[in-house]
């Protein structure tokens, strides 16, 4: 039987790491330690409907939003794994109010922070919809030695050092980037491995999918309104109407667009006039990846990676995807922008 060359994600993180001189291993261990967590969700996920995963937690997250009990599961796992890596000294996720710090000596000495979105589509996990997990790394500002602090985690997307996320689908798959191209590497479960499946990852220029959910299509911007009807619009040469593509689950929407091209549209709205979709642990990930594979991350005027946090679950607009199709959906919004008289 034809087999794959087995690349295992093990042995890429010990061998990129080779690409730099001085690299003690930290982020290898630390990244080692994601994988290890991944796995331990996955099994929950893929037995969602059997095992008691399914449903509410009973509680009501900072966002406000009802906690699943996978979000909690998640969130739970990732936590106890990072903790045990000691590279880690402090968490930001999406399901804690504040950061969470380590009182152990080891994980004081982490030298890196870690921000989470430990489930996310979590609409989705009841309905057997793809559902993922998104994190971001950077490296602490802090003292090592110390309690991680606030600022240590505000910091601009642009200083991450690594970015990911698993997607747990009709297989299971965790993408990521230290900055050096985005790599995908699928779970084998006969051998309880993520192998190798996408090498250097690169999003075509161009593409005919766009996701936003136009159930919010009354409360768009007028950039957006005219850019998504321009997506509609008849035009063969340029291959519209574009198909509509949307899951609800940000990991999955951009998973999609990202190997086949297209692009994802979260804008503020009256009900979210920040955005919906949250800085730290959603969009500055999905930035860096993006820009990785060649594509783009803005609010639509300004680059999401530039953006300085101030705070923790600060939400933000996003347009991501491909090169081209960002620029098209930027034009339409710098259009409708008015115009500064001096
Ligand atoms: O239901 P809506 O408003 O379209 O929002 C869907 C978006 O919200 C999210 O579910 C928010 O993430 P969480 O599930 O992690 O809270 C994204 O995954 C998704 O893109
Ligand atoms: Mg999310
Ligand atoms: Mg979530």
């Amino acid at each position: 039987m034809k087999g794959y060359k087995v690349i295992t994600l093990t042995t890429f993180l010990i061998e990129s790491q080779a690409e730099f001189p001085y690299a003690k291993g930290e982020l290898t261990r630390l990244l080692y330690h994601v994988m290890v967590a991944a796995k331990m969700v996955n099994k929950k996920v893929n037995k969602a409907g059997l095992v008691d995963i399914i449903g509410e937690a009973g509680e009501v997250n900072v966002q406000g939003e009802d906690q699943k009990k996978l979000d909690v599961f998640a969130n739970d796992q990732f936590i106890a794994a990072l903790r045990s890596s000691g590279e880690c000294c402090g968490i930001a996720s999406e399901e804690n109010q504040e950061i969470i710090t380590f009182d152990d000596d080891l994980s004081r000495d982490g030298n890196y922070i870690f921000c989470m979105d430990p489930l996310d589509g979590s609409s989705n996990i009841d309905v057997n919809v793809s559902i993922g997990t998104i994190f971001s790394i950077y490296r602490r500002i802090s003292p090592r030695g110390e309690r991680a602090v606030l600022d240590d985690f505000l910091q601009p997307g642009t200083k991450q050092v690594a970015a990911g996320y698993i997607i747990y689908g009709s297989s299971t798959m965790l993408v990521y980037t230290t900055g050096r191209g985005v790599f995908g590497f699928t779970l084998d479960p006969s051998i309880g491995e993520f192998c190798l499946s996408h090498h250097d990852i690169k999003t075509p220029e161009d593409g005919t999918i766009y996701s936003i959910n136009e159930g919010n299509a009354h409360e768009f911007p007028e950039g957006i309104k005219k850019y998504v009807a321009y997506c509609k619009d008849i035009d063969k040469p340029t291959h519209r109407p574009y198909s509509a593509r949307y899951i609800g689950s940000l990991v999955s929407d951009f998973h999609r667009n990202l190997l086949k091209g297209g692009i994802f549209l979260y804008p503020h709205t009256e009900k979210n006039p920040e955005g919906k979709l949250r800085l730290l642990y959603e969009c500055n990930p999905i930035a860096f990846l993006a820009e990785q594979a060649g594509g783009k991350a803005s609010t639509g005027s300004h680059r999401i990676m530039e953006i300085k946090p101030h705070s923790l679950h600060q939400r933000v607009s996003i347009i991501t995807g491909s090169l081209h199709m960002v620029e098209k959906a930027e034009a339409f919004i710098k259009e409708q922008e008015p115009i500064k008289l001096n």
